[in-house]
């Protein structure tokens, strides 16, 4: 579909979001008058270094009118803005009351709709988004034969096998429908994509409907200036995937569940939800499974090794993960489920796909056998995420006794609940701490790793601050190694496979945490 001056005023209108449409002095609702109107643009894009012949620009967020300098001769058409910027250019304007909002319909139109032609499976929550979104994919792909494309935090993927970086959780609205574009284009039938509170807050996904949405956990998290003032205000934004999708995957024991269903009701989205239980028997008369709920998964036995699963009432047998942790159980299921939904028949061998799916920098466990140490890199990075680690490592290797390290830092200027969240999880459970650098803008590391450390209430924890990450690791796991008496394990979360840490929000390159731990004990 081309997308021109006049068909962009007019889509804009119908969603109630133009104002007027400015030209020089002129400003009028009908755009048909304007010289070129109906010249198809070449290109829409929401940044004016991106700009080419014949581009229609969205001016969004915290755009600057000296940006506008100069666009002319590189090409600018016109431009969609929330002001009048005709003192910076003399090119047609189409002023709207929502620049996010406007750009997500305008690129669904300028990219001809790749949203309808792909089964869109959106996935939120606090924790385990992007483990659910991998599992999900791997189901989907076997069950398609390779036409599934994913938009993770980790990566994209847009050929159902090639996996590139992403920057953000959910892209940009108009980064969004051009990769669908390019999947559609690549033959992919399926997208799942996950989908943050700041998608919503920021319009990212407007106009998306979702065949399914799958809504996981709320756990406090993301609560800062620059993210959401409240809790309140960070569930509201990730409450709008249920009023955008066809049919709702939800998480049972969520917190606020009632209001989650009604949200469903209140939009007839049917709903099926999924528990996972750590021992069938404290809850159900093995004798009479048939009052299991419908789709259900419960721990084989007490390793916690296999969860046998239970999909719409169907049994689907055991299951072994290659991702260790209960979380991880309860990940599979909601991928199970969301397959599910999203037409997959339960007796299909695609169900079991995920068994050898792993996901880039989480659970990823190294054993020293001759040191008795263990290693886990992990993404935990909030109270709730770090509660589950620790589980996990009790289950796994409670009976052992195990010295516990923890090396962790938080995310600078932003979620800075974490921090506390963070040594409160772990502190009354390890034997160490080891504070160090993660991600920051303007905030100096070493003031995060003293907030955390002044969070610490428990005097009998051990706490050392090492701002250099690969020291920290070397450090905590040098330490664990010389004593092979007691099993020590060493948890290093945070940062996950990622090969750059961010200062001044920028990304500087860092060797790992998997490529440390593996230089370490190679
Ligand atoms: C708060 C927020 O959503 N910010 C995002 C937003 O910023 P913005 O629109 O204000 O953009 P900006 O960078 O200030 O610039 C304003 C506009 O001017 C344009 N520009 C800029 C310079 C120039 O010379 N010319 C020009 O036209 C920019 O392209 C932009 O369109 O649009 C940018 C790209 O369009 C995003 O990169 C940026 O995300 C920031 C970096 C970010 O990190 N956001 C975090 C909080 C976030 O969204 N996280 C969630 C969460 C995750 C989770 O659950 O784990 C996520 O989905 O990733
Ligand atoms: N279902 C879950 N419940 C609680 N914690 C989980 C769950 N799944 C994973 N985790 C923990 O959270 C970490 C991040 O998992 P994952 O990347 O799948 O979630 P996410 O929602 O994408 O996270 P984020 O938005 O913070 O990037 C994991 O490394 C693990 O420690």
């Amino acid at each position: 579909m081309t997308l021109t001056l006049a068909s962009a005023a007019s889509l804009l209108s119908q969603h109630n979001l133009l104002r007027e449409v400015v030209h020089g002095d002129v400003w009028q609702l009908d755009a048909s008058g304007i010289d070129g109107a109906d010249t198809p643009f070449e290109k829409l894009s929401y940044d004016t270094r991106e700009i080419a012949p014949g581009t229609l620009l969205v001016c969004k967020g915290r755009f600057k009118p000296e940006f506008l300098d100069g666009t002319a001769e590189k090409g600018l058409a016109a431009y969609v803005a929330e002001t009048d910027l005709s003192e910076r250019t003399d090119r047609p304007g189409l002023i709207v009351n929502d620049a996010r909002k406007a750009l997500s319909l305008l690129a669904a139109e300028f990219y001809d709709h790749p949203e309808r032609e792909l089964t869109l499976v959106g996935i939120t929550g606090t924790k385990g988004k992007t483990t659910t979104a991998y599992f999900t994919q791997a189901i989907l792909n076997a069950y398609s034969g390779g036409r599934c494309a994913l938009f993770s935090s980790v990566d994209n993927c847009l050929d159902g096998h090639a996996y590139a970086e992403s920057d953000l959780t959910t892209p940009e609205s108009f980064d969004a429908l051009r990769m669908m574009r390019e999947a559609v284009d690549n033959g992919m039938t399926y997208l799942v994509m996950e989908v943050s509170s700041q998608a919503y807050k920021v319009q990212r996904v407007y106009g998306f409907t979702f065949d399914v949405g799958a809504f996981l956990n709320i756990t406090p998290d993301h609560i800062s200036p620059i993210e959401h003032p409240t809790l309140e205000d960070y569930l509201y934004c990730k409450r709008q995937l249920i009023a955008n999708c066809r049919k709702l995957v939800l998480g049972s024991g969520c917190k606020h569940i009632n209001l989650l269903r009604e949200d469903a009701a209140a939009h007839n989205v049917p709903v099926s939800e999924f528990s996972v239980f750590d021992n069938l028997e404290d809850h159900y008369d093995p004798e009479h499974l048939e009052d299991l709920p419908a789709t259900c998964a419960w721990a084989v036995d007490c390793t916690h090794r296999a969860y046998h699963m239970r999909v719409d009432g169907v049994d689907l047998g055991e299951y072994t993960l290659d991702l260790d942790g209960d979380f991880n159980y309860r990940n599979a299921l909601a991928a199970v489920a969301i397959a599910h939904a999203a037409g997959v028949p339960v007796d299909s061998e695609a169900m079991h796909a995920m068994e050898h799916t792993k996901v880039p920098g989480r659970m990823m466990q190294y054993y020293d056998e001759g040191a008795n140490t263990v290693v886990i890199v992990d993404y935990a990075h909030n109270y709730d995420s770090v509660v589950k680690l620790l589980d996990y490592v009790d289950v796994r290797y409670g009976e052992e006794n195990p010295g516990i390290t923890l090396v962790t830092g938080s995310a600078g200027n932003k979620a800075l609940d974490r921090r506390e969240g963070i040594v409160q999880a772990a502190q009354d459970r390890i034997m160490r701490f080891v504070f160090t650098a993660e991600d920051t803008d303007t905030e100096p590391y070493e003031d995060i790793c003293r907030d955390m450390a002044n969070c610490i209430t428990n005097d009998r924890v051990k706490s050392s601050t090492i701002i250099d990450r690969t020291k920290a690791i070397e450090s905590a796991v040098e330490k664990a190694r010389s004593d092979a008496d007691r099993l020590d394990v060493v948890l290093i979360i945070g940062k996950g496979h990622e090969r750059w840490i961010k200062d001044l929000n920028k990304h500087v390159p860092y060797e790992g945490d998997d490529c440390v731990v593996e230089r370490l004990l190679r």
